[in-house]
Protein backbone atom coordinates (compact mmCIF):
# COMPACT_ATOMS: atom_id res chain seq x y z
CA UNK A 1 0.00 0.00 0.00
CA UNK A 2 1.29 3.13 -0.93
CA UNK A 3 2.54 6.00 2.14
CA UNK A 4 0.97 8.80 0.51
CA UNK A 5 -0.92 8.52 -3.12
CA UNK A 6 -1.79 11.67 -5.09
CA UNK A 7 -4.81 11.10 -7.65
CA UNK A 8 -5.31 13.68 -10.26
CA UNK A 9 -4.67 16.36 -7.72
CA UNK A 10 -5.80 19.95 -9.64
CA UNK A 11 -5.44 23.13 -7.50
CA UNK A 12 -6.83 26.43 -8.49
CA UNK A 13 -5.87 29.85 -6.96
CA UNK A 14 -5.40 33.57 -7.92
CA UNK A 15 -7.70 32.83 -11.01
CA UNK A 16 -5.20 30.11 -12.76
CA UNK A 17 -4.56 26.42 -12.55
CA UNK A 18 -1.32 25.82 -10.04
CA UNK A 19 -1.60 22.36 -9.99
CA UNK A 20 -2.89 20.28 -13.11
CA UNK A 21 -4.04 16.05 -12.50
CA UNK A 22 -1.18 15.95 -10.38
CA UNK A 23 -0.69 11.84 -9.82
CA UNK A 24 2.06 10.94 -7.63
CA UNK A 25 2.82 7.78 -5.37
CA UNK A 26 5.47 7.20 -2.66
CA UNK A 27 5.93 3.60 -1.59
CA UNK A 28 7.62 2.09 1.27
CA UNK A 29 11.24 1.81 1.28
CA UNK A 30 11.25 4.89 -1.75
CA UNK A 31 12.85 8.07 -1.37
CA UNK A 32 11.99 10.72 -3.83
CA UNK A 33 13.39 13.96 -5.48
CA UNK A 34 11.69 16.86 -6.71
CA UNK A 35 12.72 19.02 -9.37
CA UNK A 36 11.34 21.71 -11.19
CA UNK A 37 11.88 25.67 -12.01
CA UNK A 38 10.63 28.27 -10.14
CA UNK A 39 6.81 28.71 -9.82
CA UNK A 40 6.60 25.10 -10.86
CA UNK A 41 4.32 24.38 -8.08
CA UNK A 42 6.76 22.33 -5.95
CA UNK A 43 5.20 23.41 -2.76
CA UNK A 44 1.75 23.74 -3.97
CA UNK A 45 1.73 20.21 -4.02
CA UNK A 46 4.09 19.47 -0.94
CA UNK A 47 1.24 21.67 1.20
CA UNK A 48 -1.97 19.32 -0.57
CA UNK A 49 0.33 16.94 0.60
CA UNK A 50 0.33 17.56 4.17
CA UNK A 51 -3.07 18.97 4.12
CA UNK A 52 -2.35 23.08 4.35
CA UNK A 53 -4.13 22.77 1.34
CA UNK A 54 -6.93 21.14 -0.26
CA UNK A 55 -7.24 19.86 -4.19
CA UNK A 56 -9.77 22.26 -5.00
CA UNK A 57 -10.41 21.76 -8.36
CA UNK A 58 -10.66 17.72 -8.25
CA UNK A 59 -8.50 14.68 -6.99
CA UNK A 60 -7.90 12.91 -3.72
CA UNK A 61 -5.25 12.57 -1.62
CA UNK A 62 -4.98 9.75 0.47
CA UNK A 63 -1.94 8.00 3.00
CA UNK A 64 -1.90 4.16 3.70
CA UNK A 65 -5.08 4.10 1.59
CA UNK A 66 -6.88 6.20 3.88
CA UNK A 67 -8.48 9.06 2.61
CA UNK A 68 -7.21 12.83 4.62
CA UNK A 69 -9.56 13.42 7.10
CA UNK A 70 -8.10 13.75 10.60
CA UNK A 71 -5.53 16.93 10.26
CA UNK A 72 -3.94 17.02 13.38
CA UNK A 73 -2.98 13.08 12.73
CA UNK A 74 -2.12 13.54 9.31
CA UNK A 75 0.44 16.66 10.12
CA UNK A 76 2.21 14.49 12.75
CA UNK A 77 2.66 11.46 9.87
CA UNK A 78 4.11 13.71 7.85
CA UNK A 79 7.08 16.00 8.52
CA UNK A 80 8.35 19.38 6.72
CA UNK A 81 11.82 20.94 6.93
CA UNK A 82 11.60 24.21 5.67
CA UNK A 83 14.24 27.39 4.85
CA UNK A 84 11.87 29.39 6.98
CA UNK A 85 11.94 26.92 10.28
CA UNK A 86 14.90 27.98 11.75
CA UNK A 87 13.36 31.49 12.64
CA UNK A 88 10.88 29.55 14.79
CA UNK A 89 12.95 27.78 16.92
CA UNK A 90 13.48 29.94 20.25
CA UNK A 91 17.56 30.68 19.64
CA UNK A 92 18.23 30.08 23.05
CA UNK A 93 16.75 25.91 23.04
CA UNK A 94 19.44 23.75 23.62
CA UNK A 95 19.44 21.81 20.24
CA UNK A 96 18.61 18.14 22.00
CA UNK A 97 15.36 20.21 23.38
CA UNK A 98 14.57 21.50 19.87
CA UNK A 99 14.74 17.50 18.50
CA UNK A 100 12.89 16.42 21.34
CA UNK A 101 9.82 19.47 20.49
CA UNK A 102 9.58 17.24 17.41
CA UNK A 103 7.29 14.43 19.03
CA UNK A 104 4.58 17.45 20.60
CA UNK A 105 4.58 18.74 16.84
CA UNK A 106 5.17 22.02 18.83
CA UNK A 107 7.82 24.60 18.51
CA UNK A 108 9.56 25.14 21.86
CA UNK A 109 10.04 22.58 24.57
CA UNK A 110 8.56 23.02 28.04
CA UNK A 111 10.60 20.63 29.99
CA UNK A 112 8.61 21.26 32.85
CA UNK A 113 5.57 19.34 31.60
CA UNK A 114 7.53 15.99 30.77
CA UNK A 115 6.95 13.20 33.14
CA UNK A 116 10.70 12.07 34.61
CA UNK A 117 10.42 8.35 32.92
CA UNK A 118 9.27 10.08 29.63
CA UNK A 119 11.75 12.81 29.97
CA UNK A 120 14.53 10.44 30.21
CA UNK A 121 13.49 8.40 27.19
CA UNK A 122 12.50 10.84 24.74
CA UNK A 123 15.94 12.51 25.15
CA UNK A 124 17.43 9.00 24.70
CA UNK A 125 15.91 8.87 21.76
CA UNK A 126 16.59 12.78 20.58
CA UNK A 127 20.39 11.91 21.40
CA UNK A 128 19.86 8.98 19.02
CA UNK A 129 18.62 10.55 16.29
CA UNK A 130 21.06 13.35 16.49
CA UNK A 131 23.77 10.70 16.24
CA UNK A 132 21.81 9.24 13.35
CA UNK A 133 23.23 12.55 11.51
CA UNK A 134 26.48 12.34 12.65
CA UNK A 135 25.31 16.10 15.05
CA UNK A 136 25.27 14.49 18.51
CA UNK A 137 28.24 16.77 19.25
CA UNK A 138 25.65 19.33 19.15
CA UNK A 139 22.88 18.31 21.77
CA UNK A 140 23.79 21.14 24.46
CA UNK A 141 24.43 24.18 21.89
CA UNK A 142 22.03 27.20 21.94
CA UNK A 143 20.22 26.41 18.41
CA UNK A 144 20.83 30.19 17.51
CA UNK A 145 23.94 29.74 17.81
CA UNK A 146 23.96 26.53 15.57
CA UNK A 147 25.37 27.11 11.78
CA UNK A 148 23.28 26.71 8.73
CA UNK A 149 23.87 23.31 7.95
CA UNK A 150 24.07 22.12 11.69
CA UNK A 151 20.36 23.62 12.02
CA UNK A 152 19.53 21.41 9.19
CA UNK A 153 20.81 18.90 10.65
CA UNK A 154 18.74 19.04 14.47
CA UNK A 155 15.41 19.45 12.17
CA UNK A 156 15.66 16.48 10.38
CA UNK A 157 16.36 14.64 13.47
CA UNK A 158 13.45 16.70 15.14
CA UNK A 159 11.18 15.93 12.21
CA UNK A 160 12.14 12.29 12.85
CA UNK A 161 10.90 12.42 16.58
CA UNK A 162 7.41 12.21 15.65
CA UNK A 163 7.70 8.99 13.49
CA UNK A 164 6.17 10.07 10.54
CA UNK A 165 5.75 8.00 7.34
CA UNK A 166 7.30 10.82 5.27
CA UNK A 167 10.00 14.04 5.55
CA UNK A 168 9.59 16.82 3.00
CA UNK A 169 13.19 18.13 2.95
CA UNK A 170 12.61 21.71 1.21
CA UNK A 171 16.03 22.79 -0.17
CA UNK A 172 17.65 22.14 2.92
CA UNK A 173 21.12 22.81 1.05
CA UNK A 174 19.83 26.62 0.65
CA UNK A 175 22.28 29.06 1.61
CA UNK A 176 25.32 26.34 2.50
CA UNK A 177 28.62 26.82 1.70
CA UNK A 178 30.15 24.14 -1.05
CA UNK A 179 31.98 22.26 2.67
CA UNK A 180 28.36 22.56 4.48
CA UNK A 181 26.46 21.18 1.53
CA UNK A 182 28.59 18.63 0.82
CA UNK A 183 29.08 17.13 4.77
CA UNK A 184 24.75 17.15 5.26
CA UNK A 185 24.27 15.50 1.77
CA UNK A 186 26.64 13.03 3.41
CA UNK A 187 24.13 12.75 6.19
CA UNK A 188 21.32 12.45 4.26
CA UNK A 189 22.69 9.68 2.36
CA UNK A 190 23.37 7.81 5.18
CA UNK A 191 20.03 8.19 6.77
CA UNK A 192 18.47 7.30 3.29
CA UNK A 193 20.41 4.17 3.27
CA UNK A 194 19.31 3.36 6.59
CA UNK A 195 15.86 4.04 6.72
CA UNK A 196 13.12 2.78 4.56
CA UNK A 197 10.33 3.08 7.64
CA UNK A 198 10.48 7.38 6.77
CA UNK A 199 10.52 7.90 3.28
CA UNK A 200 12.44 11.06 2.94
CA UNK A 201 11.51 13.64 -0.24
CA UNK A 202 14.22 15.85 -1.18
CA UNK A 203 13.16 19.67 -2.83
CA UNK A 204 15.86 20.81 -4.96
CA UNK A 205 17.01 22.94 -7.65
CA UNK A 206 20.72 21.44 -8.11
CA UNK A 207 20.41 17.85 -9.33
CA UNK A 208 23.70 16.92 -7.90
CA UNK A 209 22.35 17.13 -5.01
CA UNK A 210 20.24 14.22 -5.70
CA UNK A 211 21.87 11.09 -3.51
CA UNK A 212 21.86 7.77 -4.90
CA UNK A 213 19.60 6.84 -1.81
CA UNK A 214 16.83 9.17 -4.19
CA UNK A 215 16.22 6.55 -6.35
CA UNK A 216 13.44 8.46 -7.50
CA UNK A 217 12.71 11.52 -8.90
CA UNK A 218 9.29 13.80 -9.73
CA UNK A 219 10.01 16.53 -12.23
CA UNK A 220 7.17 19.28 -12.52
CA UNK A 221 6.39 22.26 -14.98
CA UNK A 222 3.77 24.62 -14.87
CA UNK A 223 1.97 22.56 -12.49
CA UNK A 224 1.93 19.25 -13.94
CA UNK A 225 4.16 16.13 -14.03
CA UNK A 226 6.11 16.14 -16.71
CA UNK A 227 8.77 13.27 -15.40
CA UNK A 228 8.68 10.92 -13.12
CA UNK A 229 10.79 7.44 -12.61
CA UNK A 230 13.95 5.93 -11.69
CA UNK A 231 16.74 9.19 -11.03
CA UNK A 232 19.18 7.35 -12.56
CA UNK A 233 17.23 6.96 -15.98
CA UNK A 234 15.26 10.23 -15.94
CA UNK A 235 17.94 13.01 -15.17
CA UNK A 236 18.77 13.24 -19.26
CA UNK A 237 19.94 16.30 -20.78
CA UNK A 238 16.50 16.63 -22.32
CA UNK A 239 14.65 16.85 -19.26
CA UNK A 240 16.78 19.72 -17.91
CA UNK A 241 16.32 21.47 -20.94
CA UNK A 242 12.48 20.90 -20.70
CA UNK A 243 12.44 22.11 -16.79
CA UNK A 244 14.79 24.97 -17.18
CA UNK A 245 15.10 26.44 -20.23
CA UNK A 246 18.64 26.15 -20.94
CA UNK A 247 20.90 24.71 -23.53
CA UNK A 248 21.92 21.21 -22.75
CA UNK A 249 24.49 20.26 -20.14
CA UNK A 250 27.23 17.97 -20.58
CA UNK A 251 26.60 15.72 -17.49
CA UNK A 252 29.47 14.11 -15.22
CA UNK A 253 28.47 11.15 -13.53
CA UNK A 254 30.36 10.29 -10.19
CA UNK A 255 29.55 8.05 -7.14
CA UNK A 256 25.77 7.87 -7.99
CA UNK A 257 25.61 11.77 -8.66
CA UNK A 258 24.84 13.56 -11.57
CA UNK A 259 26.57 17.01 -12.46
CA UNK A 260 25.75 19.20 -14.91
CA UNK A 261 28.00 21.51 -16.67
CA UNK A 262 25.91 24.38 -18.71
N1 LIG B 1 -2.54 31.60 -3.33
C1 LIG B 1 -2.03 31.84 -4.53
N2 LIG B 1 -2.56 32.76 -5.34
C2 LIG B 1 -2.05 33.00 -6.56
N3 LIG B 1 -1.00 32.34 -7.09
C3 LIG B 1 -0.42 31.40 -6.32
C4 LIG B 1 -0.88 31.09 -5.02
N4 LIG B 1 -0.12 30.11 -4.50
C5 LIG B 1 0.80 29.83 -5.44
N5 LIG B 1 0.64 30.60 -6.53
C6 LIG B 1 1.43 30.57 -7.77
O1 LIG B 1 1.56 29.22 -8.15
C7 LIG B 1 2.81 28.98 -8.75
C8 LIG B 1 3.48 27.80 -8.06
O2 LIG B 1 3.93 28.21 -6.79
P1 LIG B 1 4.82 27.26 -5.86
O3 LIG B 1 5.20 28.05 -4.66
O4 LIG B 1 4.09 25.99 -5.64
O5 LIG B 1 6.07 26.99 -6.81
P2 LIG B 1 7.49 26.30 -6.48
O6 LIG B 1 7.70 25.28 -7.52
O7 LIG B 1 7.50 25.83 -5.07
O8 LIG B 1 8.48 27.50 -6.69
P3 LIG B 1 9.91 27.85 -5.98
O9 LIG B 1 10.90 26.88 -6.56
O10 LIG B 1 10.18 29.24 -6.43
O11 LIG B 1 9.72 27.72 -4.50
C9 LIG B 1 3.58 30.28 -8.67
O12 LIG B 1 3.50 30.94 -9.91
C10 LIG B 1 2.84 31.08 -7.60
O13 LIG B 1 2.90 32.47 -7.83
Amino acid sequence: MSILELTNVSYRAGGRLILDRVNWQVEPGQHWAILGANGAGKTTLLKIACGYLWPNSGGEVTRLGQRLLDLRELRKSIGWVTLDMPGKVPADEPALDTVVSGRFAQVGLRRKLLRDELHARLFDEAREQLAALGADSLAAQAFGTLSQGERQKVLIARARMAKPLVIFLDEPCGGLDPGAREHLLAALEQLAQRTDDIALVLVTHHVEEIMPAFTNTLAMANGAVVAKGESSELLTTALMTQLYDVSSPQWIRSNGRVWPVW
